[in-house]
């Protein structure tokens, strides 16, 4: 099954391309640079607009599409799907992730509750369909370590001491927001063969 992934963000398409086990293929790879505006007020929303703008493009095929962020109850929920641009549009990972530190520091704030949510929507012939995942765990005012990206460096998943910047990658594929999103994804793609 060729799934065309409605992505561009890197880390992504690494982990849904090493946890789907199929051909996925990134929609730059076929449609070059498209602007998707996402103004959705969801993670779910976000995510259909992606994979229809590009399944309008490429009709007859499956797109997937994955809108997600990091929340911190302790700052009223930011930056949650404004994450990808929290420290203004274009904005690198390094930035998004020290913005979020100085938020922290500027509370006095060194570990608060947070979790990371991943919308899945699959655009295909036979509609749309979502999925979706969470991993809980504690944000920290410091960046530990260089694995995943975005956030990851200063995330301690529930139920461990590290950071998921020094935690090994499997263990990402096994707790994370998108696995589990992604799991729930595949109940779905296996009923479209
Ligand atoms: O540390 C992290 N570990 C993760 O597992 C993770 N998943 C999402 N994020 C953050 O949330 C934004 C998504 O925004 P987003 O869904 O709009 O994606 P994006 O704009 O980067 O790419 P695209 O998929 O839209 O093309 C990203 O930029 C990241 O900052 C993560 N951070
Ligand atoms: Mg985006």
């Amino acid at each position: 099954m060729k799934i065309i992934l409605a992505s561009s963000n890197r880390g992504k398409i690494k982990e849904i391309q090493e946890l789907l086990q199929a051909e996925v293929v990134p929609y730059k790879d076929i449609l070059g640079d498209i602007t998707i505006i996402e103004n959705g007020k969801s993670f779910q929303e976000n995510a259909m607009i992606k994979a229809k703008a590009i399944f309008e493009r490429v009709p007859q095929s499956i797109v997937l599409a994955d809108d997600s962020g990091i929340s911190v109850p302790a700052l009223g929920g930011e930056p949650g799907i404004y994450s990808a641009r929290y420290a203004g549009e274009g904005a690198t990972d390094k930035e998004n992730l020290q913005k979020l530190i100085s938020k922290l520091q500027e509370k006095n704030i060194k570990k608060t509750p947070a979790f990371y949510t991943a919308a899945i929507a699959i655009a295909s012939p036979k509609g749309i369909f979502t999925t979706h995942g969470w991993m809980w765990g504690e944000v920290i005012d410091e960046a530990r370590g260089d694995r995943g990206f975005g956030y990851d460096p200063m995330f301690i998943p529930e139920g461990y001491e590290k950071t998921l910047g020094e935690l090994d990658e499997e263990v990402k594929k096994r707790i994370s927001h998108r696995a589990k999103a992604l799991r729930l994804a595949k109940i779905v793609l296996e009923r479209m063969v």
